[in-house]
């Protein structure tokens, strides 16, 4: 999809003009012609079958990839236009998560937030109090003395997410951040991520969590086997792929007789009455998100399985009477999503009554709500907006300690952490990375 040259919107965080990517050695692109824009403030699932093009898609928008053809422009700049050596200053004002939460593993809580804003050349004294703040944002008060092998999985995550946030990026950037975690842990990990975009940081999320997109009826981008099948806005997780989900896994639909509760999460009848929503959002996710597309099952790739071939062929005829553009289809005012038909919550109606949402936007302020505001209203009150071509370096950047920072165009393919995470320009191992290249800890 191409947008008319110079129609860049104001309050476009993401666009993706024409955007195909192939890897080398590939016949099939793994991502074809996608045309599409983020917009400031939005919460977007990017849902589809493994190896459908999630996560070459955020890493386009990280810029780790290059677009094989089209044009990217991420906060008002044409990614193309950006060098290599100012791709850190560009990655400042994005967050990064990932499914391994990617901690350093010899540092507590604290350094490894602080870690962030150390490579960066922040003031000791901005340190001391953005870090503290941040994690009392995400729930971690008091625990900043923790190593993270003293942490759990959720607490963990936290730890990665007040790294991606606390220097105040107006996008982040998830790529199946709940994949390693329960349902119950996965539902507050949702809850943080919900406020953080109500505070107004875009998120992008891509997910197989049917349960969690389902709950939070945000826009979804599903994608299939490298083109954007759908793109709308208050939607599920949707029928085409909750059939590639059922056809893969063995989980029944609505209607059908449920198989045997997955291995993980509280069964449904377990949901004790005194919980509150997140119990009801994790027996979702147990029967939904995790029970068919938890990471041990999750599906093959769309092309390789015959029934996700014929659910994606399927997923193309929608598209072309509905919802192929993501201009059109992203129009707020479409129609509603179609009932979402997979993955039912098998939660007694007694509890749903009793329980309220857990996915809404917070009708009055509280603490948390304040302390996220306050730690991005900076960054999102106004988005630099270069027109094409237009290689300055952003100002909230400009200036800053690390640019001092080595690197260049020629620099190594090889990036740290510190450099995925953009905190530091590409240009080789320097003292101290190699505790960056870590894995998961525990
Ligand atoms: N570095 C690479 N080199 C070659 N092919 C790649 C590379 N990265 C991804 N691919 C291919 O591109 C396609 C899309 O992969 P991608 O990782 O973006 O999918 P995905 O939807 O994120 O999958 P998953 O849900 O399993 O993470 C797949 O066919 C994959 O094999």
């Amino acid at each position: 999809m191409t947008f008319a040259r110079g129609l860049l919107r104001l309050d476009a965080m993401i666009r993706f003009d024409s955007v195909t990517k192939t890897y080398p050695g590939q016949a099939r692109p793994a991502l074809h012609d996608i045309g599409v824009e983020i917009l400031r403030g939005e919460f977007v699932f990017l849902v589809g079958a493994s190896g459908s093009g999630k996560s070459s898609f955020l890493r386009l928008i990280l810029k780790e990839e290059k677009p094989s053809k089209g044009r990217i422009h991420v906060l008002g700049q044409d990614l193309g236009s950006i060098s290599s050596r100012k791709v850190p200053y560009f990655r400042r004002d994005l967050g990064v998560v990932f499914q391994d939460f990617r901690l350093l593993p010899n540092k507590n809580v604290y350094e490894n937030v602080a870690f962030t804003l150390r490579v960066i050349g922040k003031s000791r004294g901005f340190i001391q109090s953005a870090v503290p703040e941040t994690l009392k944002l995400v729930g971690l008060d008091g625990k900043g003395k923790r190593m993270p092998h003293e942490l759990s999985g959720g607490e963990q995550q936290r730890v990665a997410i007040a790294r991606a946030i606390v220097n105040k990026p107006q996008i982040l950037l998830a790529d199946e951040p709940t994949g390693n975690l329960d349902p119950v842990t996965s539902a507050g990990i949702m809850t943080l991520l919900e406020r953080i975009n109500a505070s107004g940081t875009t998120v992008v999320m891509a997910t197989h969590e049917a349960g969690i997109v389902d709950q939070m009826q945000r826009r979804v981008i599903e994608l299939s086997a490298g083109d954007i099948v759908r793109d709308e806005r208050g939607a599920g997780y949707g029928a085409t792929l909750g059939d590639v989900d059922e056809a893969l896994s063995g989980v029944p639909a609505v209607g059908q007789e449920p198989g045997p509760a997955p291995e993980s999460g509280p069964a449904p009848t377990e949901i004790p009455a005194e919980e509150d929503a997140s119990a009801v959002i994790a027996a979702v996710a147990a029967t939904s998100g995790r029970g068919a597309k938890g990471k041990a099952a999750k599906a093959p790739a769309a092309p390789k399985a015959p029934a996700a071939a014929k659910a994606a062929t399927s997923a193309k005829a929608t598209s072309a009477k509905a919802t192929t553009t993501a201009k059109a289809s992203a129009d707020p005012k479409a129609a509603p999503a179609k009932p979402v038909r997979a993955a039912a919550p098998k939660v007694g109606k007694k509890v749903m009554d009793e329980k309220q949402p857990l996915y809404v936007e917070p009708e009055e302020r509280d603490e948390v709500t304040d302390a996220a505001a306050a730690i991005t209203a900076a960054a999102t009150a106004s988005v630099p907006v270069a027109p094409a071509g237009d290689a300055s370096e952003p100002a909230a950047v400009a200036g800053d300690a690390a640019g001092a920072a080595k690197g260049g165009d020629g620099a190594s393919e090889h990036l740290t952490l510190a450099e995925r995470l953009g905190l530091r320009a590409p240009g080789g191992p320097r003292k101290g990375d190699d505790e960056q290249e870590v894995g998961p800890t525990r």
